[in-house]
């Protein structure tokens, strides 16, 4: 029915757009829910997120995540299951959300969705000969398109890894769009269940813009105090706070090959998981640790490997601000830690205009605005940016 095509031909043409963007991360705390206004594009993108909300998950929900969530071996139904029934789920949240904030579906131009991922394979960490980058997000564009009438787009990471990439970390294109500014390097973190950062050159120029994942953000921490302490992750910080560093442990963690990796690179809770961490406690002979020194350790592990990328990517003596976001910046062990470390203030992304717990839903926003009507924006021939446009379509009808 070309009625759909003509209403996004139209949503391209439009002064400004209102795009829902979405993100479900590695630590299953939620969706993300960011009802953003665009205007322009590429680095002309003027973007107002009018209503953000995470809306949590139920337990329920989460288990059933968990049962395919990054494992080699799994139940397969459970997840062809959880396909559309994730779209579902995502499309019933966005339409709670829009009735709260007494918005008509009908004032929505798109949906950006990001799904759930539930596997990453990059080459370098799947070693497969003849097998490229993989990555699998689920929770169907359709299924949340029928469901709330708008079109949405999905499923962003597969042209990134088209067109030579590893599928993420594909924030740098929001942070180049809304947060370069001319005369201040720029680095901006973001720490969810993995952590990754944007370099921002204070000259804007697009070839210089860089970025990677680091490692783990909260995904061991939140694993151990679930395990340890039956909570939902160490709220701020107080967990690590009380307990002592094992440096016997810290260095066995840090042996992974991830680390040795040039950049680009990225990563996921396939490989920093629970047998990740038992595995490095065999390694340090410590068998028996008090549970704070293993979540003030595991924090520390999070610190070092974020500020010694930052510090590895950057060349020497370049100066540079670091603003956080994502859940991690919400704790203050970690960020006291990545501060000193560096020997700077690390400044929250907030400061630049948008909350850090909605930087990533307002990234997805980002891309589905430049997918209907940016032109392309080349990023130098350096892997990981490539200048493609993300997102695949699904019409309501
Ligand atoms: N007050 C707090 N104190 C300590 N940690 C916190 C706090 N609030 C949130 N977090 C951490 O942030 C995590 C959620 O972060 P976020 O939502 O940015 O991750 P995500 O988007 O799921 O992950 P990713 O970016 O890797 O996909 C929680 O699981 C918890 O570890
Ligand atoms: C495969 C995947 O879902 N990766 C996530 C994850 O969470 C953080 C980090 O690892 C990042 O690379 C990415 O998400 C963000 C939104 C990104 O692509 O920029």
């Amino acid at each position: 029915m070309k009625e759909h095509v003509e209403k996004l031909y139209a949503t391209s043409r439009k002064p400004s757009r209102r795009i829902i963007g979405l993100m479900s991360g590695t630590s299953l705390d939620g969706l993300d829910v960011a009802l953003c206004r665009a205007e322009g594009s590429g680095p002309e993108t003027h973007l107002k997120v009018e209503h953000f909300k995470t809306v949590p998950y139920e337990e329920d929900f989460r288990s059933a995540v968990r049962e395919i969530f990054a494992k080699r071996q799994i139940d397969f139904q459970q997840l062809v299951l959880l396909n559309p029934f994730i779209g579902l789920e995502h499309g019933r949240m966005i339409l709670e959300c829009l009735a709260e904030w007494r918005i008509d579906a009908s004032e929505v131009d798109l949906i950006a969705s990001h799904g759930q991922t539930v596997f990453h394979a990059p080459q370098k960490q799947h070693g497969i000969a003849g097998f490229p980058n993989a990555t699998l997000q689920i929770g169907d564009g359709d299924h949340i398109a029928v469901k709330t009438g708008i079109i949405t787009l999905s499923d962003f990471r597969q042209k990134h890894i088209a067109a030579g990439g590893e599928g993420a970390p594909l924030a740098v294109y929001g942070d180049y769009f809304l947060f370069s500014q001319k005369e201040e390097n720029r680095i901006l973190l973001n720490m969810g269940g993995i952590a990754n950062f944007t370099f921002l050159p204070g000259n804007l120029d697009a070839s210089l813009v860089f970025t990677t994942d680091t490692g783990p953000g909260n995904t061991l921490i939140d694993a151990f105090t679930r395990l340890h302490f039956g909570k939902a992750f160490d709220e701020n910080g107080s967990i690590a706070a009380s307990g002592t560093i094992d440096e016997a442990l810290l260095k066995a963690l840090k042996e992974s090959s991830f680390f040795e990796q040039p950049f680009p690179k990225t990563t996921g809770p396939e490989v920093f998981s629970v047998d990740y961490v038992k595995n490095a406690l065999q390694l340090s002979g410590r068998n028996v640790i008090e549970p704070n020194d293993l979540i003030a350790t595991l924090t520390r592990f999070s610190a070092e490997t974020i500020s010694e990328a930052i510090r590895n990517a950057m060349p020497s003596g370049e100066v540079f601000e670091v603003y956080a976001s994502g859940g991690g910046a919400h704790n203050p062990v970690l960020m006291g830690a990545i501060g000193r470390l560096l020997s700077q203030n690390i400044r929250l992304i907030d400061e630049l205009g948008v909350a850090g717990d909605a930087k990533e839903a307002v990234l997805f926003a980002v891309l589905a605005n430049e997918a209907v009507s940016g032109e392309a924006v080349y990023f130098g021939e350096k892997q990981g940016v490539p200048g493609v446009s993300m997102g695949k379509v699904s019409f309501p009808g």
